[in-house]
């Protein structure tokens, strides 16, 4: 067996030779690590998957957390932006950060990046063609050729103490704010042949639900389904679906859901997480490498991979070894957490008594 790599590096050692069976195992083990590294250089062959440099960008709750950092973000990349949201105030101030962040940028190539902002609520299906329309006209009539919906809203609650209202307002703006604007990009791509790209923004709740989230989680839980079906749909027109799940940042949303937050949602869910700017700045690294479902964190990425079901692998080295202990990670994360809820029960009925 002196031929096989794993024999090759082994004669480098002063030890003696491998046996059958070592060998056949420690080439297993290098088949391993070497697939951790088959994505990188695919990826290094590829290019960036997703340039923006010169496209016209449309991001929905652009103006304030991970909205405001994705449109700073593509300011620096040279993109021409349009944001939407419904206040001004923050609207314009996004913009005037913008172009700050342009004035900074070392590369001048493109001289003229437009930047623009449109007030507009998503979940009126007339107001999200309008403002579409509106950012279309800018260029020409043409529809923007990458569409990032960030708006979003969680009311963390017990689901029995969470009102109809509250399941149904998250569902409006999470999943059919989002559907709006997608649909009505996407039937102009099609129609004027437009290679556009799509992200949408989940969270690590549209790969996991746990106490509190009864009225949120689903609502990513949709996106999931609809990025999945599109995903292969719009194959047949060359548009890119992608997906993004990011766990907790530090935005005035993330702000706002703790006003409501049961403490056992709390206690889940811990404290860590990441600025909106850390996060932006890890979804377009995801985006570069044209992952479909894209993570920056260590806990969203062992869910991701947990509940593949049938969707492209990301670096397929890590996604393969990480799906085998994935399991018991689950079962451990299952177990505590029921253990939590159980304990916070017990708690609840004390103080009742
Ligand atoms: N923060 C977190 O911990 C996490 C957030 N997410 C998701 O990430 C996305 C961004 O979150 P985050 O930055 O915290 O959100 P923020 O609440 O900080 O910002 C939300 C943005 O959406 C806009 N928006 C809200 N409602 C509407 C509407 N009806 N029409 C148009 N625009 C609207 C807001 O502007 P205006 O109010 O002026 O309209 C604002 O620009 C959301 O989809 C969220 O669910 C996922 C995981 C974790
Ligand atoms: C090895 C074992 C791994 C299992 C880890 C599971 C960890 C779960 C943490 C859940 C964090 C929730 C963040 C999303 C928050 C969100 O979307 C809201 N804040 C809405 O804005």
């Amino acid at each position: 067996m002196v031929w096989s790599p794993a024999d090759l590096l082994w004669s480098l050692s002063k030890f003696a030779p491998l046996t059958v069976f070592e060998s056949i195992c420690a080439n297993l083990f290098l088949v391993l690590i070497a697939s951790l590294g088959i994505t990188p250089v695919y990826n290094l062959i590829k290019g960036n998957q997703f340039p923006t440099k010169g496209k016209h960008v449309y991001v929905t709750g652009g103006s304030v957390g991970l909205g405001r950092a994705v449109a700073i973000e593509l300011a620096k990349q040279g993109a021409h932006v349009t944001i939407v949201a419904r206040k001004e105030g923050p609207l314009k101030e996004t913009i005037e950060l913008m172009k700050q962040a342009v004035a900074t940028r070392k590369d001048k190539e493109i001289v003229e990046q437009r930047f623009h902002w449109i007030s507009a609520d998503v979940t009126d299906r007339e107001q999200s063609v309008r403002a579409l329309d509106e950012a279309s006209a800018h260029f020409g009539g043409r529809v923007p050729d990458i569409i990032m919906v960030c708006a979003g809203i969680s009311i963390p609650k017990l689901f029995v103490e969470a009102s109809i209202e509250e399941f149904e307002s998250q569902m409006k703006l999470n999943y059919f704010g989002s559907l709006y604007t997608v649909h009505e990009a996407t039937k102009r791509m099609a129609a004027t042949g437009v290679k556009g790209k799509v992200v949408l923004t989940a969270s690590t709740m549209g790969l996991i639900g746990f106490a509190g989230y009864s009225g949120y989680a689903p609502t990513k839980f949709a996106l999931r389904g609809l990025a999945e079906s599109l995903r292969n749909e719009f194959l047949m027109y060359g548009i890119g679906v992608h997906i993004y799940y990011p766990g907790t940042m530090f935005s005035p949303g993330y702000e706002n859901e703790n006003l409501t937050k049961p403490l056992i949602t709390r206690d889940i869910e811990g404290t860590k997480g990441l600025t909106s700017e850390e996060a932006a700045k890890g979804l377009f690294a995801g985006l570069r490498k044209g992952y479909f479902g894209i993570t920056t964190d260590f806990d969203t990425d062992f869910l991701r991979i947990s509940a593949r079901g049938v969707t492209p692998m990301s670096n397929i080295g890590w996604d393969y070894l990480l799906g085998l202990v994935a399991p018991f990670g689950a079962t451990s994360f299952l177990w505590e957490t029921n253990h939590k809820v159980k304990n916070y029960g017990k708690n609840m009925l004390k103080k009742d008594l």
